[in-house]
């Protein structure tokens, strides 16, 4: 058995970065660049209007003689003289001759001419050529996570693939005679299988869609037949439930058959003491514990920085905080408690009631885990407590 520091030690150890790939930038959501990004283009290309208005070329009175238009994406350029304007709309390429975009509401048009109600100041209302960055530049450094506004930025700049840190393919093995499908009539003794759904979300959470389900019943060959084949066609394995000491929980059993490396096994924490972490060449597998809350904190906990890792990101793990609890907190057992919590506006936490790992209820309320190590065996009301930060 493990602490909660020993076993995050263990994951990052362990866990690699798989290879970098080439995706269309569509694709490449949440993913994180494997290379320096420069920009192939001064953005805006050209001298650009922020608004719709006149150009002008100025002089020292206030009329102005309009000789032209210019709208978004014409390639027209007008020689202005000074006194000359050309009617001009917001994302239009201003001529190079005119020295300020008078915004139209501080204009008085009569036929062919402008009346200027303001002072010009210089440049007004242009955006410069190259101003958010200029050929050549550094536009994104190698790491940086494509969020959609990554993506626009590199899609304005014309850019249509990027080298980006692969994502894995990972296999949902669900262990477990009771369960059910949704839509199934439940006999006695039945549940409704849960924890696949939850994990999927997760993933997807983490921009890790298309992952591969497996089911098997609580049998050690069946078990060991379908963990097999999940790490045949996945570079990440997570199994739920039959990872316990049970008579039917065969899970540990298998991955050693597997010649799985075990890597830990059970952690000091509640919930979810018996986590299973391991290697199989370089893939990796989690056994989650079975109760849907034990299953989803340790995913929170040590996949979600696992995966992290392997999809390159830089700070692993979830955000974590100090704040103040609403409420004294005990810790009785001697291992570190992740207990489901609420951020409050004022700043406090509140530590959530209903913490058994098999309820989800009280999950779907948080925001936050609260982390009591296990040397500390209480805390008082107001105190400093470490707060894990859900991405959710
Ligand atoms: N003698 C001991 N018994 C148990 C210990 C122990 O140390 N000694 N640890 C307990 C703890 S803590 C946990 S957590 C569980 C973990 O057990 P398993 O990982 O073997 O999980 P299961 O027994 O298969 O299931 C536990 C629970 O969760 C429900 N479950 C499982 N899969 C799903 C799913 N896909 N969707 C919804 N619900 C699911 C299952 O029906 C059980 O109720 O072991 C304790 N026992
Ligand atoms: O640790 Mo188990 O995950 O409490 O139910």
């Amino acid at each position: 058995m493990v602490s909660v520091k020993e076993a995050l030690q263990i994951i990052t150890k362990h866990t690699q970065m798989l290879n970098s790939v080439t995706l269309p930038l569509i694709s490449s959501r949440g993913m994180v660049t494997a290379q320096e990004i420069y920009s192939p283009l001064d953005l805006p290309p050209f001298r650009q209007s922020a608004m719709d208005g006149y150009a002008i070329r100025s002089h020292k009175e206030k009329e102005y003689s309009v000789v032209g238009e210019v709208a978004a994406g014409d390639g027209k350029e007008f020689q202005l003289k000074a006194g000359e304007a050309v009617r001009i709309f917001t994302g239009a390429m201003v001529p190079k001759t005119a020295t300020a975009v008078i915004i139209q509401e501080k204009v008085t048009r009569q036929a062919d001419s402008i009346t200027i109600n303001d002072e010009v100041v210089l440049e007004s209302n242009i955006r410069p050529r190259g101003e958010q960055i200029s050929k050549g530049s550094l536009a994104l450094q190698r790491g940086t996570k494509l969020t959609p506004s990554a993506i626009g930025f590199l899609a304005g700049m014309g850019v249509t693939d990027v080298l980006v840190y692969g994502k894995p393919r990972v296999g949902i093995v669900i262990t477990g005679n009771e369960l059910v499908a949704a839509g199934e009539v439940l006999k006695e003794g039945q549940i409704y299988e849960g924890n696949s759904k939850m994990i999927q979300a997760v993933l997807e959470e983490m921009s890790i869609e298309g992952c591969t389900k497996y089911q098997v019943a609580d049998n050690f060959e069946g078990t060991c037949e379908v963990l097999k084949k999940a790490f045949q066609e996945n570079e990440v394995v997570l199994v739920n439930g039959g990872i316990s000491v049970g008579d039917h929980d065969h899970v540990y059993e298998a991955l050693k058959v597997l010649c799985v490396d075990s890597l830990f096994y059970k952690v000091r924490q509640k919930p979810g003491k018996p986590l299973f972490f391991g290697k199989q060449n370089n893939k990796i597998v989690f056994a989650l514990p079975g109760n849907p809350a034990a299953a989803l904190t340790c995913f929170y906990v040590y996949v979600y920085p696992a995966l992290q890792k392997v999809m390159g990101h830089e700070g692993m793990g979830l955000e974590r905080r100090q704040l103040a609890v609403t409420k004294a907190v005990t810790n009785i057992l001697g291992r570190t408690l992740l207990l489901k919590a609420k951020i409050l506006e004022n700043g406090e936490v509140e530590i959530l009631e209903g913490q058994s790992s098999a309820m989800l209820h009280t999950y779907s309320l948080a925001n936050a885990l609260v982390l009591v190590p296990e040397s500390v065996d209480s805390v008082p009301k107001g105190g400093l407590v470490e707060v894990l930060m859900l991405p959710n």
